[in-house]
């Protein structure tokens, strides 16, 4: 195999050296065409490949959700999944203390998540350094990413954490670009704009497009302010996942207040300290909001619901959801619901399969 990961280098230096401006952005906009491919490259070789390449750990998916904790080392990933699970996942002074993936089960009120301790990763993790691939495709596979960053660290751990995730297609906390785009058999090229574009032009979508083979496909913008970044994650949308990213910072018994406060007002962070058992239990319940899931219980009729026990179903889930969780042909015989909690006008409330749960809703399904 050439050596990627220089190749990857060559793009990056080139354009570092290119001065941005309105002559070169064409340029440019190849050339990160030509780095994201060069990256699921890097990442997901064929058969035949090399095999270190990002296959995660094996550790299979268990419970209703997965989080996995991810950060440089001793930041005390491991200490939190020992304070939040039954598992003791080693703790030490020193850096590299987990060298694999150790899963815990979080029980949250008749939820069950499951919880991996990852090694710690270092800058340029995704381009193989240390057990950074693996790790971060353990990452890939889960539904929230919680990224613990030491408070008494230097600032830039955050962005230098996101670039690497960012490197191998994760995008935290955002949506995938307001694009559509459909590959056809012939026709050409149809672009066209919903409103007229600030950042890209058509000749560069025509470009990029035409570097990606995708000569006969229909693309619309939706997104005025879409950019070439945006276009390559459409174009590449196997390779990418979006997922929510929990930062917390742990460690605040060794910072003053004062920063403490400006930690605690970056978007999408919590604060805490394991060793003084500080702000643990405020972390979890935000784990818990960023898995954006409802627990439901189940009530027969003339028994009081099961709270030790919850259904566990997305934010938007309906009754529908709820029956296919219970089983696989509820539906079928489906004559009502009736609802308690607050996503019900009055309790209980008599409700069709469209109605849409709240967290905690307590369910009794009536059959025909
Ligand atoms: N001051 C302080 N130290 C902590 C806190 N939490 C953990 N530590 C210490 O930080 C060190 C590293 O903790 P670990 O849990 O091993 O960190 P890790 O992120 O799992 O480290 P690796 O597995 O090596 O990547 C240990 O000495 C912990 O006792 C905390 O809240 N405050
Ligand atoms: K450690
Ligand atoms: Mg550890």
């Amino acid at each position: 195999m050439v050596n990627i990961t220089e190749k990857i280098k060559e793009i990056e230096s080139e354009m570092a050296r290119t001065q941005k401006n309105k002559a070169t952005e064409h340029h440019l906009g190849l050339l990160k065409g030509k780095l994201a491919r060069l990256r699921v490259q890097l990442l997901e070789p064929g058969p035949g490949g090399a095999g270190s390449a990002g296959t995660g750990f094996d550790v299979s998916k268990a419970g209703d959700a997965r989080m996995a904790l991810v950060g440089f080392p001793s930041v005390g990933k491991s200490t939190f999944l020992s304070k939040i699970t039954k598992t003791k996942s080693s703790v030490a002074a020193y850096a590299f203390t987990t060298l694999t993936a150790i899963p815990g089960v979080l029980e949250y009120q008749g939820a069950e998540i499951q919880v991996l301790d990852l090694p710690g990763i270092i800058e340029g993790a995704s381009e193989g350094k240390g057990r950074g691939r693996q790790v971060i495709s353990a990452a890939k596979t889960s539904d929230l990413i919680v990224m613990i960053l030491d408070a008494t660290k230097r600032a830039e751990q955050r962005a230098l954490l996101e670039s690497e995730l960012e490197a191998v297609g994760i995008r935290l906390n955002r949506e995938s670009p307001n694009i559509y785009l459909k590959a056809k058999k012939a026709g050409g090229m149809k672009i066209s704009f919903a409103s007229p574009p600030n950042i890209l032009d058509e000749k560069m979508v025509y470009n990029i497009l035409k570097d990606y083979k995708m000569l006969n496909c229909e693309v619309l913008f939706r997104d005025e302010n879409a950019t070439v970044d945006d276009l390559i994650d459409v174009i590449m949308k196997d390779h990418r996942k979006y997922i929510r990213c929990l930062y917390v910072y742990n460690k605040i018994d060794s910072v003053s207040v004062e920063f403490l406060d400006k930690l605690a007002r970056e978007p999408h962070t919590a604060v805490m300290s394991c060793e003084m058992d500080l702000g643990v239990q405020d972390v979890v319940d935000k784990c818990w909001d960023y898995l954006q899931l409802n627990r439901i219980y189940t009530k027969r009729k003339g028994i009081a619901p099961d709270f030790s026990e919850a259904l566990i179903v997305r934010k938007d889930a309906t009754i529908e959801d709820v029956c296919d969780q219970i089983h696989r042909t509820l539906k079928e015989h489906f004559r009502y619901a009736l609802v308690w909690g607050a996503s019900a006008r009055h309790v209980p409330q008599r409700v069709g399969l469209t109605h849409t749960v709240a967290d905690e809703d307590v369910v009794s399904i009536v059959s025909k």
